[in-house]
């Protein structure tokens, strides 16, 4: 569960992201995040991975509070939460297999279990047959399979998803859009901010939008709600 309390985020140049957030997220929920530009929606993520810490408020992300947790437990929360980014973030000269097992060799899991877990992830994300690529040589939508396969392969409780379709065209979009759903259908709570009103016009979740750092409207089967 990820739950915030009183949630302010002012940032070292004075910029205030976040102003009173009051959230919760049960364990297998799929949200999406919208909102306009600078509205506070990466902020909001940031917190969860504890890539940032609230100036005020608690963030509680399955019992752990991210504003009292030791620094020698981070890796631990971490390890609950996958990432995926708009520009995929994947290592140039590591093959896409390379860049999957690099998240569990970092966590020194066994060498039957990467192999296990890595071929299994591929699979899931169709890209079995591209294990020995490099992500220079596969499309965009692929290296975001790629980076999707890398957030999961440790099977996190949280996958959080910022724009994954950002850079996208429509029909490799909506092969993502399939994939995360999957993920969720597996229990696995995801998170999305997202720009793209088709998206959430189409395949409908709950919607939480935040402007000027607060949550203006959440609704569940929401719609996206912005002229685009
Ligand atoms: N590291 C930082 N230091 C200072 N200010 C920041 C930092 N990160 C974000 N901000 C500011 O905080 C506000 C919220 O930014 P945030 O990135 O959370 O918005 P967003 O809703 O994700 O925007 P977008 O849709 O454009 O990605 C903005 O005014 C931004 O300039």
């Amino acid at each position: 569960m990820i739950q915030m309390q009183g949630v302010y985020k002012t940032y070292r140049n004075g910029v205030t992201a976040l102003n009173g957030l009051d959230i919760r997220i049960d364990q297998g929920e799929f949200v999406y995040i919208v909102g306009p530009s600078g509205a506070g929606k990466s902020t909001f993520t940031k917190l969860i991975y504890r890539e940032e810490k609230p100036t005020t408020g608690t963030v509680i992300i399955n019992d752990m509070n991210t504003s009292t947790l030791k620094q020698r437990r981070i890796p631990m929360l971490r390890r609950q939460i996958g990432v995926v980014y708009q520009d995929f973030r994947l290592l140039p000269t590591l093959t896409v297999y390379e860049n999957v097992a690099f998240a569990l060799e970092v966590i020194e899991e066994k060498p039957d279990n990467i192999r296990r877990r890595v071929m299994d992830v591929l699979d899931q994300v169709r890209l079995k047959n591209k294990a020995r690529f490099l992500p220079d040589e596969l499309s965009g939508g692929e290296q975001q399979r790629v980076s999707i396969a890398r957030a999961i392969v440790n099977q996190p409780k949280v996958l959080i998803a910022d724009e994954p379709t950002g850079n996208l065209d429509p029909d490799t979009s909506w092969e993502i859009m399939h994939i995360l759903e999957e993920i969720n259908e597996a229990g696995t709570t995801v998170l999305m901010a997202t720009h793209s009103q088709e998206i959430v016009n189409t395949i409908r979740k709950r919607v939480i939008a935040i402007e000027d750092g607060m949550v203006v409207r959440d609704q569940s089967q929401g719609e996206y709600g912005y002229q685009m």
